[in-house]
């Protein structure tokens, strides 16, 4: 059985990792090691069935060594540190990790079998190693239009996101609550007269929001409750953000096509927003066809690109129903709604996903490469 090193397993995408590989019975195929960058020599969780012993020291490339494969979620400064040395030391196994430090290495294939397991298969022939999962709205957006993408049926993309707390770590789920609860704190007294004047309630709330007491650190002295935030991830280039162009970027590499921006790529490029949804982000999309396709047609091809692609119905109900965050979160289901043709002309798609970043955005695609190799 191989031996699976895990890291990062209690962090918050870690966490969603273990879930998942529990209720899937990964365990029952894998000698689980587990790793820990602050408490080497303390009691390994029992997941799985499986006695997890003690955890090991996620810094000692020694002990690393003696993986076949490992598993990471620690993040990407921990990539940066731990893998060069790793392979330096002329460890040959595989490398599972959900940091965007290896993405774009030539090396490196970005993990999403039901959009690219042609990919994945290709470089598994050639001896790949490293496996990287993908940014959270790439890849939400490639489940959801995957059969788009592969039918070649797509000229270009605009994606415009909207973009959970969940992306930014832990402590901004936290925040974000925090937030919250203070603007509820403020005029709760307000609130519970009918009579109260709304006007009086919403000036409370803004200031409420621009006073230095509101708990805004971790989103960078700003606030997400009530509010949005127009800017994810530091600039980059071309006016982006590192959020933005991840979006081209990546998109690009997973599906095997030639760099972002070079001959035979595809567009893909837009604005994303932060907002104050928990774990999962959601995107309004503008898309060019090559050709004109009827609309029927499209819902007939996104619903049968994967399994978890549900196209819902361009109504009002079955909208506000199925096609929010609420309705997905903590599921793998990636509903595609809002599907018509835009007033620029026949070409031109509306459509509108949502997805749990967590699962599809982070773990389930390292969870499924593991699968992959083990199978
Ligand atoms: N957040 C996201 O949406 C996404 C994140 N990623 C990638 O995954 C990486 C990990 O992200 P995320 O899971 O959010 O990071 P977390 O901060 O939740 O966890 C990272 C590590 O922090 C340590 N840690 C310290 N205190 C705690 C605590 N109280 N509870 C749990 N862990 C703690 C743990 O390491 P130890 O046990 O060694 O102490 C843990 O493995 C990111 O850096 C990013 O590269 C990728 C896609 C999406
Ligand atoms: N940047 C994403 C989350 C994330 O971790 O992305 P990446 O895996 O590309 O670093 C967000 O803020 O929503």
């Amino acid at each position: 059985m191989k031996k699976v090193g895990l890291v990062g397993w209690r962090g918050m995408v870690g966490s969603v990792l273990m879930q998942r590989m529990v209720e899937e019975g990964d365990f029952a195929h894998i000698d689980p090691v587990y790793f820990s960058t602050s408490s080497a020599g303390s009691k390994a969780p029992s997941l799985g069935g499986k006695e997890g012993g003690v955890l090991h020291d996620a810094m000692s490339v020694e002990t690393l060594k003696q993986m076949d494969i490992i598993v990471t979620c620690q993040g990407g400064d921990y990539t940066k540190e731990i893998f060069p040395k790793l392979r330096a030391a002329g460890w040959n196994g595989h490398w599972i990790d959900a940091a965007s430090t290896l993405r774009m290495d030539k090396e490196a294939v970005i993990v999403l079998d039901p959009a690219n397991l042609h990919v994945i298969k290709d470089a598994l022939a050639k001896g790949g190693k490293n496996w990287i999962g993908g940014n959270c709205t790439v890849s939400l957006m490639l489940m959801g239009l995957g059969g788009l993408f592969r039918q070649g049926l797509i000229e270009w993309v605009s994606a415009m996101t909207y973009q959970a707390a969940s992306g930014a770590g832990a402590q901004n789920m936290r925040e974000l609550l925090e937030q919250m609860g203070a603007l509820h704190e403020a005029v709760k007294t307000e609130l519970s007269n009918p009579a109260s004047a709304i006007l009086d309630i919403d000036r409370k709330v803004a200031e409420t929001m621009r006073s230095p007491a509101f708990p805004t650190k971790n989103f960078r002295n700003t606030a997400l409750a009530g509010s949005l935030i127009p800017w994810i991830d530091v600039a980059y280039e071309h006016g982006q953000s590192k959020e933005e162009w991840k979006g081209g970027a990546e998109c690009n590499k997973i599906l095997g096509l030639p760099p972002f921006r070079s001959p035979g790529s595809i567009p893909v490029d837009g604005l994303c927003v932060r907002i104050g949804a928990m774990r999962c982000h959601s995107q309004g999309l503008t898309i060019k066809l090559k050709k004109d396709v009827p609309v029927d047609e499209i819902a007939d091809i996104i619903a049968k690109s994967n399994q978890w692609a549900k196209v819902v119905p361009n109504e009002r109900e079955l909208s506000e129903r199925e096609l929010t965050p609420a309705a997905v979160t903590g599921t793998l289901t990636v509903p595609v709604g809002r599907l018509h043709k835009l007033a620029m002309g026949p070409q031109y798609l509306g459509a509108f996903t949502v997805g749990d970043q967590l699962l599809w955005g982070a773990s389930e695609p390292l969870r499924r490469m593991l699968r992959i190799l083990l199978d």
